[in-house]
């Protein structure tokens, strides 16, 4: 069985637990105690193959939290960052987030970040107040190279379950990338070891 581990980021009210309950349970729920960091639990079967999902939902990230969010950064195999599209600073916080992510998690050494990120545009029902357009939020997923998407949690389901499973297939095949380079790096120091021990006894015979 895979455990798969997912947080999600972003400001006060861009709606990160609405997008969560409405993947777990379906449903809106108006409002939630925004004040706690919360850890969700669940098993899912995903192209057949179960898996023990848990979620952090923590406290808002501000532009100044960088603390809070060391703890998730480590922890997590993959992320939703999510944002607001009525509300600016939620977008220009995303970016924060990303860039943070980015730092914490670069893996190889292109500087690339190979952790698997969706960028969502949440509250997409209030495109009348919208205040971020959404050729920026590509763009910005663009230069993070992560997909992007906006959603409503208050209005569309399928959407946010739909990219919830993108992204735990991605984060299962990355994680499998990670295991299988690990095993190859073990096998090829295992064979170095080898050869320098059985290569240096036939030289010295
Ligand atoms: N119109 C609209 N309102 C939404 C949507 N998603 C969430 N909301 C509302 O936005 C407010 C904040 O939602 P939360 O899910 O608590 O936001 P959060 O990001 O978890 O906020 P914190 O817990 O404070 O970090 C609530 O009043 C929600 O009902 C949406 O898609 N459309």
């Amino acid at each position: 069985m895979n455990d798969i581990k997912l947080a999600l980021l972003g400001s006060e009210g861009a709606g990160k637990s609405a997008v969560l309950v409405r993947f777990l349970t379906r449903r809106f729920i108006g409002e939630y105690a925004s004040n706690a960091n919360s850890l969700y639990r669940k098993r899912l079967s995903i192209d057949g193959r179960q898996l023990n999902l848990e979620v952090f939902d923590p406290c808002a990230q501000s532009a100044e939290s960088r603390c809070i969010l060391e703890e998730p950064v480590d922890w997590a195999d993959g992320f939703i960052v999510v944002y607001n599209i009525s509300d600016r600073t939620s977008f220009l916080n995303a970016k924060n987030i990303l860039r943070q992510i980015k730092e914490a998690r670069t893996e190889n050494s292109k500087g690339e970040v190979e952790v698997p990120i969706y960028l969502v545009g949440n509250k997409q029902d209030l495109c009348h107040a919208r205040q971020v357009g959404e050729d920026e939020g590509r763009s910005l997923a663009q230069e993070n190279r992560c997909p992007f998407q906006e959603v409503s949690a208050a209005e569309n389901y399928q959407e946010i379950a739909n990219l919830f499973t993108k992204l735990i297939r991605h984060v299962m095949e990355h994680l499998k990338y990670r295991a299988d380079r690990r095993r190859y790096s073990g096998s090829k120091s295992m064979a170095k070891l080898i050869n320098n021990v059985f290569g240096k006894r036939r030289k010295s015979v």
